[in-house]
């Protein structure tokens, strides 16, 4: 990957598209994160071999927000299995907003249709092991660390406890899901711990690398330790195709064929098997809740090095 994608041209890239950015707007429903500067851009790309050509903001932190989901599905899977998760959650597209409730009074039994809307990831967060809210992002951490070489990955506890103070639609999931027994415990324990995995702060080079232990079937880049068994990796891919860009999954299949999971702090992390990770950073939204120039240098990429799985 690295003698075809140069920083050089990344850098070009990202210019092309940084206009791009006026055409959207930083999430402000979380208070912490309408403070992102919309001109922080930046794009990495890791290959198979651990190799990163990036470009941009690098020194940009920012938080995974809706990418923790495919991490805590994954860690879910680990602790519990895929017959115990899919009994509490489904696999279907749900082609709402990520926040949307209509769904699950629809459904019977009310089930979240999937674990990338967020009534589906806060069931998913639910059945992460650990007693206390700590204890299950701890150990989300520990997955994270593997999955990115680095063990100085934290939350960031300004962004947690600025959601958790006006996440009213995220409780309101949950206590509608503990009606009707999807969910046990503590509402206000699995806020704090969904809004802490949501506040995980990384960097783009993080997120790439991300991206390419899932396109290397779950194994670490270098040792070759299998971090994630393969088949959990493959169910987490395939969500992130049916489900990872909310309800615009689908044009972005189409434009861009690529496994990839955006998040509201304008970031956004593609995965392309056997060929490795593309992260992008562009804090201004569209309207689905997608980065406008993250989905706009996606394709592109993906158009000029033919990555569309399809
Ligand atoms: N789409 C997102 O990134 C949403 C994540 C955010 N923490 C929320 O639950 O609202």
């Amino acid at each position: 990957m690295k003698k075809i994608i140069t920083k050089d041209i990344l850098e070009a890239w990202l210019d092309n598209v940084r206009p791009y950015a006026k055409d959207g707007k930083v999430a402000d429903y979380i208070p912490a994160l309408a403070r992102s500067n919309p001109e922080d851009l930046a794009v990495a790309v890791v290959d198979l071999e651990d190799e990163c050509v990036s470009a941009g903001a690098l020194e940009s932190q920012f938080t995974l927000q809706s990418i923790s989901k495919v991490l805590s599905l994954a860690q879910a899977l680990l602790d519990n299995g895929e017959d115990y998760v899919f009994e509490r959650v489904g696999m279907e597209p749900s082609g709402d907003p990520f926040h949307s409730i209509y769904k699950l009074e629809q459904l019977n039994p009310s089930k979240p249709l999937n674990p990338m809307i967020n009534a589906g990831a806060l069931a998913v967060t639910n059945m992460i092991h650990g007693v206390t809210p700590d204890e299950k992002v701890g150990r989300l951490l520990s997955f994270i660390h593997d999955l990115t070489d680095d063990q100085s990955i934290r939350y960031n506890e300004e962004v947690s406890s600025s959601e958790f103070g006006t996440a009213y639609l995220n409780r309101s999931l949950c206590y509608y899901m503990k009606q009707h027994g999807v969910i046990s415990g503590s509402v206000e324990e699995n806020l704090d711990a969904y809004t802490k995995q949501c506040a995980i702060e990384v960097n783009i080079h993080h997120l790439a690398r991300i991206g390419a232990i899932f396109a290397n079937e779950g194994k670490d880049l270098n040792s070759g330790r299998q971090i994630l068994p393969r088949h959990l990796a493959r169910i987490c891919k395939t969500f992130m195709v049916t489900c990872g860009m909310y309800d615009a999954s689908g044009s972005f299949a189409i434009r861009v064929g690529i496994p990839a999971k955006s998040g509201v702090s304008g970031a956004v992390v593609g995965s392309v098997n056997g060929y490795g990770g593309i992260a992008v950073y562009g804090p201004a939204l569209d309207d689905r809740g997608n980065s406008v120039v993250g989905l706009k240098l996606l394709e592109l990429l993906s158009n000029r090095y033919d990555l569309s799985i399809f």
